[in-house]
């Protein structure tokens, strides 16, 4: 598949500071690869810190006049912004495609969920409301104002390079901030066509900036970023090391932080379940973006009594799926982002069945004729808890299944991990529903339900999987501050 759009406008391979497309400081460019066959698409320019810094200057300029902006009008612009991404969503969801590897149907899925968050804050913005407090002395006026927290540093990983950038862009503008954002090496494409519709829906200058940096010189953009008094949020999605990192570098000028970490999902399959929906619930969960979402379940529990059959019917479907790239137009599981995740996830796979795990289905990598980044699916029996299948975020397209006898005993099995980002169950019981879901120590609870991300809902983790609230009416405190005003008797 090549790099070409229907609009070839939206293939944009410069950053962006202050409304203009400049290259890096320092002429340095990186290579965009199809992860499909390794080609290189484009090259982006490779930022210093210098530019993260102009770009921070950039941001900081347009804050006062974007804050005064009234909501309402912020919220127009992001309307506008929301309709050009929905009008160019083949465009868009082929770019995704093509510089990160999933099919085109949830490439453009991808798209529409991603112009979902920017709707949704849009019509957020004109709600942004304070309060009159009752006051505890007399004569007094007391007051609770929102304002937004000012410039904010926007980082996304690869696996959904639309819709990161989207759910925080979206809330932090809505909110009155101005933004600075970095792509993840991988995908830097997608996220400047967005930018380029941005700007032609009328967002100002300087409103949203964005550099593009190689993991070579990222931490050279994070540190401008991190050092500066004057950007005072960061909002990062990806791995758990990265954001602990983060939030210890941010510490001396104290930002405030959200942050969306690495997940551990257990999938918890109770002999009172619908089979059939659990395995259903688990596909749809497991598979999307070939099981490269932090929400992915990524061990499965079943009750030793339906333990069989459960693993029969998830074995016949997962060897139907179709691995290939994108321009096979019947391909479900795309190529997985790089060889460091296929050796991450053979690694995996080879542990677990050292410590006795059996395959049942897949269990190597496909497609080498076409290149090196193609998992096959793959469902292993009897994994051990130690295995690091279970203990860590593999990130592909694999199924331990594991065996349980009792509900306490399988919820100590999911709660003890570090990570709690999300959690699912499959019982057609009311009473354990709520039981079940009270006790898994997750941010999000799939109940008979493998699909749970929605613009309208609350989207975050607690222990490790970090903090902070994503999307629904919640998704806006992220950005802003309250400011109490008190007002005493003027005679
Ligand atoms: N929560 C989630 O959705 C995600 C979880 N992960 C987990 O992390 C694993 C590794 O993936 P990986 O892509 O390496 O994740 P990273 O955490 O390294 O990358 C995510 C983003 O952080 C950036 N980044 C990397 N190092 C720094 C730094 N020192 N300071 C500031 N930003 C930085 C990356 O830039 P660059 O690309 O230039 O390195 C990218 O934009 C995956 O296998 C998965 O388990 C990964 C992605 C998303
Ligand atoms: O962190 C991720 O993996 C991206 C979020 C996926 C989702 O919104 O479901």
């Amino acid at each position: 598949m090549s790099l070409t759009l229907s609009r070839s406008s939206l293939i944009r391979t410069e950053n962006f500071i202050a409304g203009h497309w400049v290259g890096s400081d320092g002429g340095s460019t990186f290579g965009v690869h199809n992860p499909a066959d390794l080609r290189q698409i484009a090259s982006v320019p490779d930022s210093t810190h210098d530019d993260a810094w102009q770009a921070a200057d950039s941001a900081q300029s347009a804050f006062k006049a974007w804050k005064s902006t009234p909501a309402k009008r912020r919220g127009q612009l992001l309307k506008q912004w929301h309709a050009l991404v929905m009008s160019h969503q083949d465009d868009l969801g082929r770019l995704i495609s093509l510089e990160q590897g999933k099919p085109l149907a949830e490439g453009r899925g991808e798209i529409q969920y991603a112009a979902s968050y920017i709707e949704w804050f849009a019509e957020e913005a004109p709600r942004i409301e304070g309060d009159l407090i009752e006051p505890s002395v007399d004569g007094r006026r007391m007051l609770a104002v929102r304002e937004p927290v000012g410039v904010v540093a926007v980082v996304t990983p690869w696996n959904f390079p639309a819709a990161m950038i989207a759910r925080k862009m979206a809330p932090a503008l809505a909110a009155g901030c101005t933004v600075v954002a970095k792509p993840a090496e991988d995908t830097p494409l997608t996220s400047l066509a967005l930018i380029h519709l941005a700007e032609e829906a009328g967002i100002p200058a300087g409103v949203i900036n964005v550099v593009c940096a190689s993991r070579e010189c990222t931490p050279a953009v994070a540190d401008a970023w991190l050092r500066d008094t004057r950007v005072r949020k960061i909002s990062f999605t990806g791995s758990t090391p990265v954001g602990k990192q983060l939030a210890r570098e941010s510490a001396a000028t104290l930002k405030k932080l959200s942050l969306e970490l690495g997940g551990n999902a257990p999938f918890i399959v109770f002999d009172d379940a619908d089979l059939d929906a659990a395995v259903e619930g688990l596909m749809a969960s497991k598979f999307r973006n070939g099981g490269q979402t932090c929400v992915c379940p990524n061990r499965v529990y079943v009750h030793e009594t339906v333990f069989n059959t459960f693993a029969y019917k998830l074995t016949d479907r997962v060897a139907a799926l179709r691995v290939g790239p994108a321009s096979e137009t019947d391909s479900q599981i795309g190529p997985m982002i790089n060889t460091r995740a296929v050796e991450k996830i053979m690694k995996h796979i080879d542990d677990a069945v050292a410590k006795g795990g059996k395959i049942l289905v897949g269990g190597q990598q496909v497609r080498t004729d076409i290149g090196p980044n193609y998992v096959a699916p793959t469902v292993l029996a009897d994994v051990s808890s130690d295995a690091q299948l279970c203990q860590e975020e593999t990130f592909g397209p694999v199924v331990p299944l594991c065996r349980f006898t009792g509900e306490e005993e399988v919820i100590g099995m999911a709660n003890n991990t570090p990570y709690g980002l999300a959690g699912y169950f499959y019982s057609g019981n009311i009473s354990r529903i709520w039981r079940v879901a009270d006790a898994l120590e997750t941010g999000i609870v799939g109940i008979n339900e493998g699909v749970v991300a929605s613009e309208v809902a609350p989207f975050g983790g607690i222990k490790e999987s970090g903090y902070g609230r994503e999307g629904s009416k919640y998704g806006l405190d992220d950005y802003m501050h309250i400011k109490y005003l008190c007002q005493g008797s003027l005679g």
